[in-house]
């Protein structure tokens, strides 16, 4: 079996390998930077979920021979009441040859209230991590999950788990029409 990953971020591209391992499946895992064909810095669900599927398209796109192709995407929702906080929002897509799409839900927590204002003036949440943390690249190692989670959940975690359900419900459908 083949498989692409539309990132080359470890934390997305490991997160998936980690999953086929856990579920015992031999594929290949060919990780490919694709365009997520929205902002760098998506702040809505809706938004968050198209980048994820335009990556999983993709990337089936450019390895012909793929089994399927799996995009993750992370993005922030503002919340439209004041009682409402900020969160990290996260979301996986999984494409498969057959042309079916299945969509994943990941964990999302609260970000400091201080960053909303960053975030509308256009700041994309891994620049916000890396100045909060005084470090580089969160994004591509624990991420803000790992951070506030005091490392309890890391975004490579998150991601596992959001691939696993990918991979579980294409294997579900696979079972069923043989
Ligand atoms: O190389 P790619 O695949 O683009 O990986 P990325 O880290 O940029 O991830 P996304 O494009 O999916 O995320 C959109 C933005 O949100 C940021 N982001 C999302 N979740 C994050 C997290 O847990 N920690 C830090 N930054 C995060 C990310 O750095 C981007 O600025
Ligand atoms: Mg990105």
């Amino acid at each position: 079996m083949k498989v692409v990953v539309g990132s080359r971020n470890p934390a997305k591209y490991g997160a998936v390998q980690d999953a086929m391992r856990e579920l015992e499946m031999e594929a290949e895992a060919i990780a490919l930077e694709v365009e997520s064909g929205v902002s760098k810095q998506p702040m809505t669900d809706q938004e968050t979920i198209e980048g994820a599927l335009h990556r999983a398209r993709a990337a089936l796109k450019e390895i012909e021979d793929a089994d399927f192709a799996i995009g993750l995407e992370g993005g922030v929702v503002l919340g439209s009441t004041p009682s409402s906080r900020v969160m990290v929002c996260n979301w996986g897509a999984l494409v498969a040859k057959d042309g079916k799409e299945y969509i994943t839900g990941g964990a999302r927590i609260a970000l400091p209230d201080e960053f909303k204002k960053e975030l509308l003036a256009g700041k994309e949440l891994g620049d916000l991590m890396d100045e909060y943390c005084q470090r580089k690249d969160i994004r591509k190692h624990e991420g803000a999950l790992g951070i506030f989670t005091d490392g309890a959940v890391s975004r490579m975690e998150m991601f596992q788990h959001v691939s696993k359900l990918l991979i579980g419900q294409w294997r579900y459908n696979v079972k069923k029409q043989a």
